[in-house]
């Protein structure tokens, strides 16, 4: 069974030709248009198996975080549609569903709730997500003061707690440290063998090639390919290559 479909989506943005003020008035004077859209998603199908573990890869500015914010609903796409089968965890931004002023205690309790979690069952899964995160000693500071690195492992440590069916990771674990990372990726890979359905964008495709079954390439907005995790990485990393110059004479 499909744990996500999606349909035919398609995402437009307006980028401002000038966002000065004094570019404003112009074009307001000129009555010219100010805006030019821009299309961060083309068109995209695809659909994720339950139980599957999923990359998106893609050059900077390909979409993949615009698909992301759209799968978890933040934010609508202009047409198309999304079918997603299970409670979705997402991890989208770094201190996303994060509150600044709230200690990392309770939003763990709010975030908990947020998911659905009971009280007895937030009771439960408290000290895991803390032993998790290793922030024992900073739990009850306000997030306001937790570096980018602490941010993730809190927001990680509860997205894989919460009792989610599918998980979407965006890129967060690049600010982490490289201990954190490993635990992270292991994370990963225990969750998927236990029935999970994992999404995941990352510019560290090593770890993507143990954790994933299969990846999608978006490029400029459109899926370029999707199939075997080994061979799309292969594909990804060859179009990666700088071309080699011609030797004059060769
Ligand atoms: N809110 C927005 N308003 C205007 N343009 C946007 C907005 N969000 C994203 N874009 C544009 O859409 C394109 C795709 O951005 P997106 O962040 O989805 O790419 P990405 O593949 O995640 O890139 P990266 O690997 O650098 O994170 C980019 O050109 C970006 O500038």
């Amino acid at each position: 069974m499909e744990a996500i479909v999606v349909k035919n989506l398609t995402k437009h943005f307006r980028k401002a030709y000038d966002k000065t003020l004094k570019g404003f008035f112009i074009s307001l004077a000129k009555k010219e248009k100010r805006y030019k859209e821009f299309t961060a998603l083309d068109d995209v199908s695809f659909s994720v198996q339950q139980g599957e573990s999923y990359a998106i890869i893609g050059k900077n500015g390909a979409g993949k975080s615009t698909l992301f914010k759209v799968l978890s609903g933040i934010i609508a796409p202009d047409t198309g549609s999304i079918q997603i089968n299970g409670k979705v965890a997402p991890l989208i931004e770094l201190g996303a569903g994060l509150s600044r002023d709230l200690t990392g205690s309770e939003n763990i309790r709010l975030n908990c709730a947020i998911f659905g979690l009971n009280k007895g069952r937030i009771k439960e899964v408290y000290d895991d997500i803390v032993a998790f995160s290793e922030l024992e000693e900073f739990i009850h500071t306000p997030v306001k003061f937790y570096s980018s690195g602490m941010k993730a492992r809190l927001g990680f440590s509860i997205a894989i707690h919460i009792d989610a069916d599918i998980i979407l990771i965006d890129e967060v674990l690049a600010v982490g440290d490289k201990d954190f990372k490993k635990k992270c990726y292991a994370k990963m890979e225990e969750l998927r063998d236990a029935g999970k359905t994992l999404v995941v964008v990352s510019h560290s495709l090593k770890p993507l090639r143990k954790i994933c079954d299969r990846a999608l390439i978006l490029d400029q907005g459109r899926v370029a390919d999707v199939g075997e995790i080994g061979a799309m990485l292969d594909q990804y990393e060859n179009e990666k290559k700088p071309k080699k110059k011609k030797q004059k004479g060769a």
